[in-house]
């Protein structure tokens, strides 16, 4: 394996997640104070994944401790995208509902792109919709897909230089892979997406000066595909708290790495927080 001889310093999500946090809920107090109207969160589960059930349940306790109020849909594994788009519809319509999150992935028999569309863009704080891509694809103000709008922020305050770098995003995932190129091209980086038809993956990998490895597979990525000094973003959530990236093996040879856990995941919920609070202030 190359290796630079030295340990790639972390990139720690937790604490700028938790300073987000307090900074919404100072945002979420006024608000309330001055208006009376609470940000509220709905979050929408369907089935019993475990893992899913799991990290909406992050989402609402964060939310109470925020002062964001929640709402929350859990819909049968057998329900269909009709009964799915009706509830997202009926969550669109509420005035009482600011940010709605359909928690993915949903079941295999429903259409996931036609029920994120249902969300209202204006509610959309998990930026999944059309709209939002949009925005993110043309670097315009919007709401931003959260995980890729948490490693931006992850990159920006590690002052990771993103103009001509050469990122290589592994995976295109609606909610990770695709947006996350999406804003890295607007901030000017030269992206190379890869994925799982991708032929000579660690060759191209090689070339990269940012690698974001959001496959889904634990320990996908290995030290030896890594160009030395490249900044690695984990943005894996793979059971047991793995990440995509063979951690040891990478941290030899990268100059930045998020570890897992403590790196992205904490600023996906944090982004979310924000968002709600900045959509109840403009629904207000
Ligand atoms: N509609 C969405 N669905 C999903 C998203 C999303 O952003 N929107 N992301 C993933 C999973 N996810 C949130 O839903 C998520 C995963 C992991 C974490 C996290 O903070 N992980 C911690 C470790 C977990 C723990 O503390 O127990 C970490 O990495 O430090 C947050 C959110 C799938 N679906």
């Amino acid at each position: 394996m190359t290796s630079t001889g030295t340990t790639a310093q972390l990139m720690i999500g937790t604490d700028l997640a938790a300073e987000m946090v307090a900074k919404a809920a100072e945002r979420a107090k006024k608000l309330q104070d001055e208006t009376g109207v609470q940000p509220c969160l709905a979050t929408v589960l369907v089935g019993d994944d475990l893992a899913s059930a799991t990290y909406v349940r992050m989402k609402q306790n964060r939310s109470k401790k925020a002062g964001i109020g929640s709402r929350s849909v859990v819909l049968p594994a057998e329900t269909t995208t009709e009964e799915l788009v009706a509830e997202l519809t009926k969550l669109s319509e509420d005035p009482e509902v600011h940010g709605i999150l359909l928690q993915h992935p949903v079941p295999a028999q429903i259409d996931e792109r036609a029920a994120f569309e249902a969300i209202d863009p204006a509610k959309d704080v998990d930026g999944v919709t059309m709209h939002a891509f949009a925005a993110m694809a043309f670097g315009e103000p919007g709401f931003r897909s959260c995980t890729p709008g948490g490693i931006l922020r992850l990159l920006e305050a590690y002052d990771v230089p993103l103009e001509g770098a050469h990122a290589v995003v592994i995976g295109r995932s609606p909610i990770l892979g695709k947006p996350v190129g999406m804003l890295l091209l607007a901030s000017n980086a030269t992206v190379t997406y890869t994925h799982s038809r991708t032929r000579d993956l660690a060759d191209i990998v090689r070339t990269a000066d940012i690698v974001v490895a959001a496959v889904g597979k634990a320990n996908f990525v290995r030290g030896d595909w890594l160009k030395p000094g490249a900044v690695v973003i984990d943005a894996g959530y793979n059971e047991g708290n793995v990440g995509d990236v063979h951690f040891e093996e990478a941290a030899q040879v990268a100059s930045l790495i998020t570890p897992v856990p403590g790196g992205v995941g904490p600023m996906t919920i944090s982004l979310l927080l924000e968002q709600t609070v900045d959509a109840a202030e403009r629904l207000r």
